[in-house]
């Protein structure tokens, strides 16, 4: 012990992740004078610009075009054959990944914060060894430690899948070719909206969800019209599906035998996606050493300040519980930033809006229909089909709907759920109008200019019941 505490080399703050929130405090805290560590294994700028949002949604781009220009004609518009060259759409993507590392880099110099490429692990409290990807070992310690590692694909138990060496989106969203029957292995986030992008790549689709809906998390009639959107476009998604056992290898032959109410069936394909959730990197890091305690799902327990169990330890982003997505991961970091500055931030009642990038993409910010029924909250509700938003008139883009939700008793909008054209746009729109608290009626009454989507906002909010009379 004495020897290594000799070889600590001690810095203010020490970073284990180059997360989306920690690479940010990393940053802010150098450029305002302090000594800062970053230890980074794999990607200068955490996994969300090498291997997750901007990939999937700069590839995601591509299969619109495709899926654009095979429909070109509906719009009068003549063209030849349509072929989709998957190395280019991989070159694509690379260029960009490329272009945000660089950026990365660039950023980690200018700030002064030290980045230190290799494995990161705890040998005791605020203090982590790191395996130098260049050879050798450094120990360093902090004065203060934030953990910002993330989370991995999680491969269900399944018989034969782990042995069928299936991709996840890492290999999903680096291949040079479009799989023959691509079989997706989950009807979340990740799956439904790369089972779109192959699709549109041309490959034939599987989906297979162990729910009784896609996108679970939504209320019903969002996770109904999500399975319209895609069974329309010649994806097969076999629902309630118990997967029982794989067989074969992903890039050659995959058959999946799955149990549903109708009875045992077999899927076959040529490769297999696993997008079945996420399992956070704790495993492995020392944390136990450092005193850093586990919640029962294996991620690091924090407070409502992003506190660890350990003095000074801090944790951001996923491997926090946090929901998983950059822009939570941003927060994390501006509420770190505030309470290691001596401020009071909380991770409790911050609006969290997100957006699946589908073609039409789906949007939600504040309570669905499900929550509100769960926790007891009495709501006026208003939907509003996107082919009554006269824009879609224009673009032909009518699938989906917009609905709201306000209090029953007054005029607080409580939540919006949209799957439609733009649905991300418009939900800021909503979200600045809960943020300001603002009345729901002086949205609807505000003058929207004419012909976006975000004008479908007028006809939704005067949909809302009349208050009952007391
Ligand atoms: C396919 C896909 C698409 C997504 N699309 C979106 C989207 O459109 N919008 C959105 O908001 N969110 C999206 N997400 C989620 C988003 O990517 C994450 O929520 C976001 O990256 C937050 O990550 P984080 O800050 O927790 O850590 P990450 O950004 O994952 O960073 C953790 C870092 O820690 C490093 N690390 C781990 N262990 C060690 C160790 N022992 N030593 C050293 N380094 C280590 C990892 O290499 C990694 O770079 C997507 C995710 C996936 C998988
Ligand atoms: N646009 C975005 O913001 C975006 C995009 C991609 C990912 N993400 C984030 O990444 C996270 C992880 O995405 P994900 O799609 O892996 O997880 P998810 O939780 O969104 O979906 C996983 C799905 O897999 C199903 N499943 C689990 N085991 C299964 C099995 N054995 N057989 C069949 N189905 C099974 C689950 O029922 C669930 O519906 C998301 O929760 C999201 O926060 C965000």
């Amino acid at each position: 012990m004495e020897k290594v505490m000799s070889q600590i080399e001690q810095f203010d703050k020490l970073i284990l992740g180059s997360g989306q929130g920690g690479k940010l405090l990393a940053w802010h805290l150098a450029r305002a004078g302090q000594r800062v560590a970053v230890v980074e294994r794999q990607w200068v700028g955490g996994s969300c610009p090498a291997v997750a949002c901007l990939p999937s949604k700069n590839e995601i781009w591509s299969a619109r075009v495709a899926h654009l220009t095979r429909h070109a004609a509906d719009f009068g518009v003549a063209t030849g054959d349509v072929a989709v060259d998957m190395a280019k759409v991989r070159a694509r993507k690379h260029g960009m990944v490329e272009r945000e590392a660089a950026f990365h880099v660039q950023a980690y110099a200018s700030s002064g914060a030290e980045l230190i490429m290799g494995v990161g692990r705890f040998v005791g409290p605020k203090t982590i060894e790191v395996q130098l990807n260049d050879g050798g070992a450094r120990t360093l310690g902090g004065n203060q430690v934030v953990v910002n590692v993330g989370t991995h694909a999680a491969i269900p138990d399944v018989p034969g899948l782990r042995a069928a060496n299936p991709l996840t989106h890492i290999g999903a969203l680096d291949l040079e070719r479009a799989p023959a029957h691509l079989i997706v292995l989950g009807g979340g986030y990740i799956g439904v909206e790369m089972a779109q992008a192959y699709r549109r790549f041309g490959s034939r689709v599987t989906l297979i969800e162990r729910g009784a809906r896609l996108m679970a998390r939504e209320d019903a009639d969002v996770g109904d019209e999500m399975l319209r959107i895609v069974r329309a476009e010649e994806i097969d998604v076999v629902l309630d599906a118990q997967t029982i056992r794989v067989e074969g290898h992903s890039g050659t032959q995959i058959r999946v035998v799955v149990r549903t109410p109708s009875g045992e069936e077999t899927v076959e394909g040529s490769d297999i996606l696993v997008a079945a959730g996420r399992i956070p990197n704790t495993a492995d890091i020392g944390l136990e050493q450092a005193g850093i305690e586990l919640d029962e799902r294996g991620y690091i327990r924090v407070n409502d300040r992003l506190q660890t169990s350990a003095r000074d330890v801090w944790a951001i982003g996923e491997v926090a519980g946090s929901p998983q997505f950059t822009h939570v991961s941003v927060d994390d970091f501006r509420i770190v930033r505030d309470n290691m500055a001596g401020g009071h931030r909380s991770t409790g009642e911050r609006l969290i809006p997100y957006t699946l990038f589908t073609d039409p993409p789906l949007a939600r910010v504040g309570l669905s229909e499900t929550d509100a029924r769960r926790e007891g909250i009495a709501v006026r509700v208003a939907t509003l089909p996107m082919s009554n938003v006269l824009r879609t008139e224009a673009t032909d883009e009518k699938q989906g709907f917009m609905k709201v939700l306000v209090g029953a008793d007054d005029d607080r909008i409580l939540g919006f759920t949209m799957i439609g054209s733009e649905a991300g746009e418009v939900l800021a729109s909503i979200q600045t109008a809960m943020i300001a608290q603002l009345p729901y009626p002086k949205l609807r009454d505000a003058v929207i200019s004419h012909l976006t989507v975000a004008e479908g906002l007028g006809p939704l909010l005067s949909r809302l019941p009349e208050r009952a009379a007391r």
